[in-house]
């Protein structure tokens, strides 16, 4: 294996709790982890030279919530919604109808092509939901594909959605549950790691999401829920009363709610708060309170909710920039949440920080100062990024 030694690193955030951030500092990788972090006068020797000319070095973006397995466009039905339309779960069916119909080759060049983006803005780690498909062929299908590009080292996980929205050919919501819970989680099973559930008004009730969840679990699954999106639906509660790895959108919450993710967040697996500011403005409503969850002792991840619908971006520095400037994160904060956030929501110890033996994922900033990230706001500042230990951009 080749050992590559980094210097002239401005800022080094290996996000350990002892020292989150070093300043003069160099790295080394050995192969695909990180072997050796620390002051650059101690360095060891190793096989190769970088010398990053005085840049700030971020562990690679963990984007824990993206829907990216999709076909179709959706862009008059957001330019309505900025012209005063309300956004209403319903959409959900037209991308349905183009994924159908779209080849297979086709939605897996879509999908490679949208992850190329991510890492093009520092995402490192990538988890993909299906949900765009909703017959036990077309998840079957979505989810396959989204494992192959796992198998391929394009995506990192995938999470199974069948329960989006009730499909306009199902005969009633209870059916389609069945549907989900049955045979269609049975064909997907094989290729996910997770089961999720958009538990709110207009998609599934709390009781119609918790048959769907207990089902995934009993086939080996873990456990994700979109809750309190739209209103206070009541997902944060089923999240947390199922031990739910994460719980995202989170925009109406309760004193209960917040209160249910803190006593969570003092247990050995939280339910993750984790939070979506792009969708949020793309849909124009109240900016989840990270703040306030925060500061409640909640765990917070920030996700991009990539999707044709709410979300159209992978850019995970424009949410912490939001993060930032618009939800009262420090820059720490937001970055923690970007990264490590992100790996605790997807239950990973190996991504989101820059410790020794985690994976060699580097987003190299074009500047010495990270918070440049929200002082900056939309310039370009990925310089470099390398995943397990090479160089991806
Ligand atoms: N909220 C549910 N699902 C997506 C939106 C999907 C769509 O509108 O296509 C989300 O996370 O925002
Ligand atoms: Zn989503």
């Amino acid at each position: 294996m080749t050992a590559t030694l980094m210097t002239g690193i401005s800022e080094l955030w290996t996000l350990q709790d002892e020292q989150p951030v070093l300043h003069g500092a160099a790295l080394v990788l050995d192969g695909d982890r990180i072997a050796w972090t620390g002051p650059a006068a101690h360095a060891p020797e190793a096989d190769e030279r970088v010398d990053l000319e005085g840049r700030a070095v971020l562990p690679g973006w963990v984007d824990s919530h993206t829907h990216l397995v999709f076909a179709g466009d959706r862009s008059a039905e957001f330019e309505a919604r900025m012209a005063g339309r309300d956004y209403e779960a319903g959409g959900i069916q037209v991308t349905t109808d183009a994924t159908r119909a779209a080849s297979t080759p086709t939605l897996t060049d879509l999908v490679a092509a949208r992850a190329r983006e991510a890492v093009r803005g520092g995402t490192t780690c990538l988890e993909t939901k299906t949900g765009y498909g909703l017959t036990v062929a077309d998840e079957e299908r979505s989810a396959r594909l989204a494992a192959d590009l796992v198998r391929d080292g394009v995506l990192d996980e995938v999470t199974f959605l069948g329960a989006h929205l009730v499909p306009a050919e199902a005969a009633d919501a209870e059916s389609y549950v069945d549907l989900v819970a049955g045979p269609m989680l049975q064909a997907v099973a094989p290729h996910v790691r997770w089961i999720d559930v958009f538990c709110d008004r207009g998609a599934f009730t709390p009781e119609q999401a918790e048959r769907v969840l207990r089902a995934g679990r009993a086939a080996g699954l873990g456990l994700r829920v979109h809750g309190n999106q739209l209103g206070r639906t009541g997902g944060v509660r089923l999240a947390v009363e199922l031990g739910a790895a994460s719980v995202d959108h989170v925009n109406h919450l309760s004193d209960e709610d917040v209160e249910a993710l803190a006593a969570s967040a003092r247990t050995a697996t939280p339910t993750v708060a984790t939070v979506l500011p792009a969708c949020d403005l793309c849909t124009r409503a109240p900016l989840a309170p990270a703040r306030r969850l925060l500061d409640a002792g909640a765990q917070v991840a920030l996700a991009s909710n990539c999707n044709p619908g709410t979300s159209y971006t992978s850019s995970m520095g424009f949410c912490v920039a939001t993060a930032v400037l618009q939800m009262g994160l420090s820059l720490a904060e937001a970055i923690t949440a970007a990264t490590r956030g992100g790996a605790l929501a997807l239950r990973r110890d190996d991504v989101g920080h820059l410790g020794v033996g985690a994976r060699a994922d580097l987003h190299v900033l074009g500047t010495p100062h990270a918070i440049d990230l929200a002082y900056r706001p939309g310039m370009p500042l990925t310089h470099q990024v390398w995943r397990r230990g090479a160089r991806v951009r």
